[in-house]
């Protein structure tokens, strides 16, 4: 049974405990290798252990170094909901992912412009959750045509490769524009607990990777960015 990151998100604050979707983060244009000799499977094992409400895995291979068949392989491992990150504009790449038991797909707006809604039904009609990404108001009101359930807001400009610099600006005034039920999450350039207070001030979840990745101490990063939850 395919799990859902909405209603995960959801229990996830219900219980008290920040909405964090963390990222398995093999490599990036700005800092290369970010394994540095873990597995893709330890990496999960800590982030499950911190009560994460998802797992975020980038399948794009020239710049990210992603690969699909190491994203069906976290999928099987995981109870938690997965969300594939690429640059997808094709129904064959929404189906493909639904053949895994991945949870949800990222579709960004500004690549499928007026084709977001229908790949976004496509998701849906496959049983895969579409998390629309924006990072303008043009793109916003492409995201709010569709019947996405989750919309993210990526606070780096895609296009820069990660040379733009982090902080939550882009969620800060993008999200106020977001009048919908939909869920948002602020994505990308979230290093600090102050960038993830202010994202949490408008955004129902943070998508965190690199700050993950390059912590000396990845548990007790994630559980500080989590928080205590309900639990004594
Ligand atoms: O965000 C995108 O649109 C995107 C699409 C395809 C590949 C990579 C993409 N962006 C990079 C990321 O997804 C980030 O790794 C993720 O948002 C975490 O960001 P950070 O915490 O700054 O590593």
């Amino acid at each position: 049974m395919r799990k859902s990151l909405y209603k995960m998100i959801k229990l996830r604050k219900q219980e008290q405990f920040n909405a964090v979707i963390a990222e398995i983060k093999v490599h990036s244009p700005k800092h290369g290798d970010l394994l540095r000799g873990r597995s893709v499977l330890d990496i999960l094992r800590t982030y499950e252990k911190c009560d994460v409400a998802g797992i975020s895995y980038i399948t794009e291979k020239k710049h990210f170094r992603g690969s699909f068949e190491t994203f069906r392989e976290i999928c099987r491992n995981t109870d938690l909901p997965v969300l594939r990150k690429d640059f997808v504009t094709s129904v064959d790449e929404v189906e493909r992912t639904a053949e895994t038991e991945g949870s949800a797909l990222l579709l960004i707006a500004r690549i499928l412009g007026d084709r977001t809604a229908e790949l976004v039904d496509s998701c849906h009609d496959h049983g895969v959750e579409a998390l629309v990404e924006v990072h303008s108001p043009y793109d916003a009101d492409i995201a709010l045509e569709t019947s996405a359930r989750l919309i993210g807001i990526n606070n780096r400009d895609i296009s820069r490769l990660e040379l733009d610099d982090g902080g939550v600006e882009v969620t800060e005034r993008i999200a106020p524009l977001l009048k919908t039920p939909a869920l948002k999450v602020s994505e990308s350039g979230i290093s600090t607990l102050d960038h993830l207070t202010r994202a949490l001030r408008h955004a129902d979840a943070v998508l965190v990777g690199t700050a993950f990745m390059l912590a000396d101490d990845m548990e007790r990063r994630v559980r500080e960015f989590v928080g205590g939850g309900g639990h004594a």
